[in-house]
């Protein structure tokens, strides 16, 4: 069954709210999603010059959800994320991020909102001259708080610990760490001001298939232990199907459908086809 829903995007058939790996009788309790909206995109309209990245686009984040957003190469998935992270200016079209109108809010309201999210970018983005504690330690430090350098030294600690990096990753420079480290390490950053919001723009990129979904097991850990929401933009098949709770496909400029990964596998679209029941995707397709 399809149904239109309020943003305007399409949804595939009502199905219980959380299908990823993490939903499996493991006997850990689980968030499950709710109908709160913690990120809300209306009618976004991009632009770079005359070039037009997305028009009425749509999209709506559940609290306590780990979306998926998938797309062609150059759809324009890091430039929402971007634009939802007030990075991007957008020609029209409205965002609230935890109910509020981004555009309504004064600067220091905005801060405020800031802290309530933390970005993990391709790459991890990490300061290549700190270290890993320097690296995590910098949000506290622009959040212009007077914690003690023990206090922060020992929240660095903390936030190390739960990405599963060893304490001592601490003193080490990004140059000095594997791939995954640096993955786990701007994950730490993005969690250093307890966020309820988590943005990670491709995780397992780069990643073997053990140490991706090692992540993937990882986002989906944080998410239940913290209660977090995630924003996920991914390539990869395997966190779709394992992590995700809803997935949302960008192409033709806008937000075609979303639902769970399973409901959109069928649906009438070329690249939705191509990519769910082509060569990489048919092997998920098969094994259903
Ligand atoms: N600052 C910019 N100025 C002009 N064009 C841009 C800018 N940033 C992105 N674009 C263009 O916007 C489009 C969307 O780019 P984006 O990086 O969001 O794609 P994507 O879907 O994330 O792709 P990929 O999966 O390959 O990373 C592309 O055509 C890109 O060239």
């Amino acid at each position: 069954m399809e149904e239109t829903l309020p943003d305007g995007t399409r949804r595939v058939t009502e199905v219980p709210a959380h299908h990823g790996r993490a939903a499996e009788d493991d006997g850990l309790k689980h968030v499950q999603p709710t109908d709160e909206h913690v990120i809300e995109v209306r009618d976004v309209e991009v632009r770079f010059g005359s070039f037009t990245v997305f028009k009425n686009l749509n999209l709506d984040v559940r609290r306590g959800e780990i979306l998926g957003f998938v797309g062609g190469s150059g759809q324009g998935k890091s430039v929402l994320m971007r634009t939802i992270l007030d990075l991007v200016p957008k020609y029209s079209g409205t965002i609230r991020l935890f109910g509020e109108d981004v555009d309504k809010l004064s600067v220091p309201q905005r801060a405020l909102l800031n802290r309530r999210y933390g970005v993990l970018f391709q790459m991890g983005a990490l300061f290549s001259s700190l270290t890993v504690k320097e690296n995590i330690q910098v949000p506290m430090k622009e959040q212009g708080s007077n914690m003690s350098k023990q206090l922060m030294d020992e929240l660095a600690l903390m936030k190390i610990d739960m990405v599963g990096l060893a304490r001592n990753a601490a003193d080490k420079l990004p140059s000095e760490l594997s791939g995954g480290m640096i993955k786990r390490a701007g994950l730490a950053r993005a969690l250093a001001l307890d966020p309820d919001l988590l943005f990670v723009d491709e995780p397992t990129s780069g990643l073997d298939p053990i140490g991706a979904a090692n992540f993937d097991d990882l986002i989906a850990g944080l998410r239940d232990t913290l209660g977090l929401t995630v924003y996920m933009v991914t390539h990869d098949l395997d966190s779709l199907w394992n992590v995700c709770d809803r997935v949302a496909v960008l192409a033709d400029k806008r937000v075609i459908v979303n639902g769970p990964v399973q409901d959109l596998i069928d649906y009438d679209h070329p690249w939705v086809r191509e990519y769910f029941r082509g060569v990489r995707g048919g092997r998920f397709v098969d094994a259903e």
